[in-house]
């Protein structure tokens, strides 16, 4: 016994859920798999919780900043107001119903359970078997992973699905990993009285951004008391039921808390891909420009490999609806992904790095200013006007391959930058662009200056 429908959506990550939903819009008959909550990483473990907790800390720092500029403060930060709005606002307590049931109004079946396929175009979810006409959507997101250090795989470590459901700032928090994840948790924590310490194995935090953006984080950590270890490889890890220690080749690292920021998996394993030729060990499953990865088989989100955001899962659900329904469209195109770290400051970029625009042979040009010497940056004062703009350019087109904004609202100011990258703006032209006085965005024209 089987049921026949359109279309399988196999995990609900936010690009699953906006698939699922406008295909059923679009009149198909939609089946949406979920093995855990409607909605996926984003509003339950990751970005929205982790933004509450983020505004909290924000909120924290510039209470911090009044005092002896605005106002006379004593700030006594306290972690439960930010807990009980990521539990009770943000998260229901960590339930979909909310989520399951706009998609069950525009027509979709969600199911409970994990989906694997079982012959293609066939999708088995607990013994129940679903046959799918017009194809599968895989969107089946990450799970955190913990790098292969002695004793750690058994202890009793967070990672952000635990971290979002603190109830209390411990007082002490070792962090593995000083990738976005980290850095964010890291310094949240920290406004809010933890001590913590990051131990990151690279020679840099955000080792995926330009090396300012690392250098610019590592000193306001220092400022907030963050202890920051760099190039350090931990040989091993224990916990003694109130302590976590991190061993290190100078010596032990000791917290009550450990998270694990390390890196994560793609959740391809035991899927079923083979009926479709797909690598299930592949770090990202392979698709073209309209997110098909074989006949009948598209995936969007994280497993594609084109950058684990939201905001991309969204750009993707989009696309592979319209190839689904047989519309014409855009296709998928990656020259300006954006991406923003929510610390203090934030660190938006988008498109390539310097040293990634010199590895593909382009010939460079870049030109950076410091928010501080900004009129806005001045007026704001310091502590809190730490960033910087920079821009890269591909001197032969005279296009922007690159930027960064970081700084305060630093992803506000990326917006524009976005903008020149994507739709390829000559960088003459950015240059007789009006910029509004005093604003942070108005540093863009001192770093198209520099740039010339
Ligand atoms: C701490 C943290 C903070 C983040 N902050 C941001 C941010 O500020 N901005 C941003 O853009 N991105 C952020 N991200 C990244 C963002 O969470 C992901 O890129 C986003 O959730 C998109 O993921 P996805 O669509 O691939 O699927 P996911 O959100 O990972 O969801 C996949 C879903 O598939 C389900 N599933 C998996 N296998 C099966 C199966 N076999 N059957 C049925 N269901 C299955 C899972 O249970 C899950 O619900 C953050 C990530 C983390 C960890
Ligand atoms: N604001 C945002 O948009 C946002 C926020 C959080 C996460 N995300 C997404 O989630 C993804 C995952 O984030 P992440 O921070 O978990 O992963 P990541 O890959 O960005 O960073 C992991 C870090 O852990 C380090 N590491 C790995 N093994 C280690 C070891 N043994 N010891 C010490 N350090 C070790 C790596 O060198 C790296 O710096 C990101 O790539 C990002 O796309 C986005």
């Amino acid at each position: 016994m089987s049921t026949s429908v359109d279309v399988v959506v196999i995990g609900t990550g936010p690009g699953g859920e906006d698939a699922a939903g406008r295909l059923a819009d679009a009149g198909l008959s939609v089946v949406a798999v979920e093995s855990r909550l409607v909605g996926g990483e984003c509003p339950f473990f990751a970005c929205v919780p982790t933004k509450i907790m983020a505004r909290g800390s924000d909120l924290v720092a510039e209470a911090r900043r009044a005092d002896g500029r605005a106002a006379a403060t004593a700030v006594t930060p306290d972690w439960a107001p930010v807990a009980a709005r990521v539990a009770d606002e943000a998260t229901a307590h960590w339930t979909d119903q909310s989520h399951v049931d706009r998609l069950t109004a525009r027509g979709v079946r969600v199911v409970k359970g994990r989906g694997r396929i079982t012959a293609p175009g066939e999708v088995t979810v607990d013994g129940e078997v679903f046959r799918a006409s017009r194809g599968v959507l895989l969107n089946t997101g990450t799970s955190p992973t913990a790098p292969p250090v002695e004793g750690l795989a058994d202890l009793p470590y967070w990672t952000n699905r635990d971290i979002v459901k603190a109830t209390t700032a411990p007082a002490s928090m070792l962090v593995l990993g000083g990738g976005v994840v980290g850095a964010e948790l890291a310094q949240i924590f920290a406004r809010f009285g933890t001590h913590v310490t990051i131990v990151e194995v690279a020679d840099r935090l955000l080792a995926l951004d330009e090396p300012e953006s690392s250098a610019l984080v590592e000193r306001v950590f220092a400022a907030d008391g963050i202890t920051v270890r760099t190039s350090a490889k931990v040989t091993s890890a224990s916990y003694d039921g109130t302590a976590f220690t991190l061993s290190l080749p100078d010596g032990d690292l000791t917290a009550e808390r450990l998270l694990v920021a390390a890196g994560r998996r793609p959740n391809l394993r035991d899927l079923g891909l083979e009926h479709y030729g797909v690598d299930e060990t592949a770090r990202a499953v392979p698709v073209d420009d309209h997110l098909r990865a074989a006949d009948g088989l598209w995936a969007i989100g994280d497993i594609t490999g084109k950058g684990a955001f939201t905001h991309m899962s969204m750009y993707q659900s989009a696309i592979a609806v319209r190839s689904i329904l047989g519309e014409d469209g855009p296709p998928a195109t990656y020259h300006a992904v954006p991406r923003v770290t929510f610390t203090d400051p934030e660190i938006g970029a988008v498109g390539l790095t310097e040293a990634q625009a010199r590895e593909q042979g382009l010939r460079v040009r870049v030109g950076t200013t410091r928010i501080a010497d900004s009129t806005r940056g001045w007026i704001h004062g310091s502590p809190g006007n730490e960033g910087y703009i920079k821009l890269v350019e591909d001197a032969d087109r005279g296009v922007l391959v690159g930027a960064t904004a970081a700084g305060p609202y630093g992803g506000e100011v990326l917006g524009a930058l976005v903008t020149a990258v994507h739709a390829r703006v000559p960088t003459d032209t950015l240059r007789t662009m009006i910029y509004a006085y005093p604003t942070f965005h108005r540093a863009i024209e001192s770093a198209l200056a520099d740039l010339a």
